[in-house]
């Protein structure tokens, strides 16, 4: 016996793929086991969905909390703008951003001491990293210039980053700072790159004749780049959403920068988009993908999506798509502002490496999930040596994506495959577009809006509120020690906030603690 599968295994398969031979993609969604009448019962959606994307790439107001068009699938096929000023908003920043490339890959552009530019530090967060993060683990092996990301505003993760940078030959004086916010205010991103401009200044170097900015036109960076004599700035425009901006500069200037061919990435865009425009479902990979995370969650995100790629350079992908799922898909209202509390879980990291990790819980423990498999056919360039007789690693690794997929359906957990020949601009091109366009429609289909983030600014305020009440707590403090409460009474403030704001204190040297047996009766002063 050297098979687990069954004749209707078989049958299903047959039924339940589609293959984009131009693209060398295919997707297989029989382990669903969607019934086949199953599109029956959404007919008004599904209806909906298709006239959906539709309108969005007409340019209607798709994001109406916003009052935005969205118009991400135009930036890879310019002609669908739907006027000649936005063709051009997208057509000269790629003909630009090429021409900058290339003049530093030359040499035309060199750092102020008149050297290439050997490094690039990307400064973003969200839609304005990950993209770039992504891909440039994906396709970026070949990148002249070695590439360093500040995504957030840990100080800690930032002397990291600058120590292996200033360990590069070049340091930082050949370093290249990419200053990315679509709002140009993000504080993450605007700490970052304040910690930018202090290393380079504390190596007597000035950050603006290194810097670069891409980001929405008269915005708080855009104006900072402008008055500190930055390199150039590339635009992000307002129809563009962070969560998928790795088709306009975002992440094509990085990539330009890194080597990667960006008209291929565009290209695998482009050709998806086309593919899944069908309003045939059997033909409509994205139709696919959309029907069957809301089979899998009932329409209600009941189950998680756990991405498998069975390849360490798409190992960022799972990152990549939990912020364009659910930060698309998780809302509480929707489009007739009816409470829902829609969404898709999304985690994962890669196969096989996962096997040992948590796939033990995914085969015997609790059923809340579906999987996503991508399959890489293609092991690696050239010969490889046989870890057993004819057998290689890759073989291995297939074995062990097949395995695991059959082992899960035989404990009745349900998985996706999309399969590719290998990682080029090309596939990881169609993948984004597929996603991308699988979350349109899934949001079509549950009727939210996919392109807000109304969620995002309850944390952000309450950040605002917490920096706040930390400098009256630092002037609240005495040579004399006081409790929480103490301190709470004095500033008008609530005692659990103002705890939290001492003990971070304390852990930075700006006052001292001395414990008691809990939190109430700790003391803490000025130190
Ligand atoms: O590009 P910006 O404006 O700095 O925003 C970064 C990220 O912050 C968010 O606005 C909210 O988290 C994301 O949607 C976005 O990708």
């Amino acid at each position: 016996m050297h098979t687990t599968s069954s004749p209707a295994n078989w049958q299903s398969f047959q039924s339940s793929h589609t293959r984009y031979p131009e693209l060398g993609f295919t997707i297989d969604t029989s382990r669903m086991d969607i019934p086949s009448d199953f599109p029956d019962s959404l007919t008004k959606e599904i209806d909906r969905a298709i006239k959906g994307i539709q309108s969005i790439e007409k340019g209607e107001i798709m994001n109406p909390d916003e009052g935005r068009m969205v118009g991400h699938y135009w930036l890879r096929n310019p002609e669908l703008a739907p006027n000649q000023e936005l063709k051009t908003q997208i057509t000269q920043p790629i003909a630009d951003l090429k021409v900058f490339a290339q003049q530093v890959h030359t040499g035309k552009i060199t750092n102020p001491k008149g050297g290439r530019f050997e490094n690039l530090l990307i400064i973003g967060i969200g839609g304005s990293a990950l993209g770039p993060q992504f891909i440039y683990e994906a396709l970026g092996a070949n990148s002249p210039l070695k590439t360093f990301f500040f995504d957030n505003t840990d100080p800690a993760g930032i002397d990291a980053t600058l120590a292996k940078i200033i360990g590069t030959q070049g340091g930082l004086k050949s370093t290249l700072s990419l200053v990315v916010s679509k709002s140009g205010g993000t504080p993450e991103t605007r700490n970052g790159m304040l910690e930018a401009v202090a290393a380079y200044e504390a190596t007597g170097l000035d950050f603006g004749p290194h810097a670069v900015a891409i980001t929405g036109d008269g915005s708080q960076l855009f104006e900072y780049a402008k008055n500190n004599a930055f390199i150039t700035t590339f635009p992000m425009e307002d129809w563009v959403g962070g969560r998928t901006s790795v088709m306009s500069t975002v992440g094509l200037v990085p990539a330009a920068l890194q080597g990667i061919n960006t008209d291929d990435l565009l290209d695998g865009a482009k050709a998806m988009d086309d593919r899944t425009r069908s309003a045939d479902i059997k033909e409509n990979a994205a139709m696919q993908l959309a029907l069957a995370w809301h089979h899998a969650g009932n329409g209600k995100g009941e189950k998680d999506m756990v991405v498998l790629p069975y390849k360490d350079s798409l190992v960022l992908f799972s990152k990549y798509l939990q912020q364009l799922v659910m930060e698309s898909l998780g809302k509480e209202l929707d489009l007739d502002g009816q409470v829902v509390n829609q969404g898709v879980a999304v985690y994962g990291n890669k196969g096989s490496t996962d096997q040992h990790a948590y796939v033990q819980q995914l085969r015997d423990g609790v059923a809340n999930f579906f999987a996503t498999f991508i399959e890489v056919r293609k092991g690696r360039d050239g010969e490889s040596v046989e870890v057993d007789p004819n057998t290689t690693a890759a073989d291995y690794l297939q074995g062990f994506m097949r395995g695991t997929r059959s082992a899960l359906y035989q404990s009745g957990r349900k998985s996706i495959t999309l399969s590719i020949e290998e990682v080029t601009p090309r596939t990881v091109g169609a993948l984004i577009a597929l996603f991308e366009r699988a979350v349109s429609i899934y949001a079509l289909l549950v009727n939210i809006n996919a392109y807000h983030q109304p969620g995002v600014e309850a944390g952000k305020k309450a950040a605002g509120i917490f920096l706040e009440l930390l400098q009256q707590v630092k002037g609240a403090l005495t040579e004399q020690e006081q409790t929480a409460d103490q301190i709470a009474a004095s500033v008008q403030a609530d005692a659990e906030d103002v705890y939290h704001c001492l003990t971070h204190l304390a852990a930075n040297d700006s006052a001292s603690v001395n414990y008691g047996n809990s939190p109430a009766s700790d003391s803490f002063k000025a130190s």
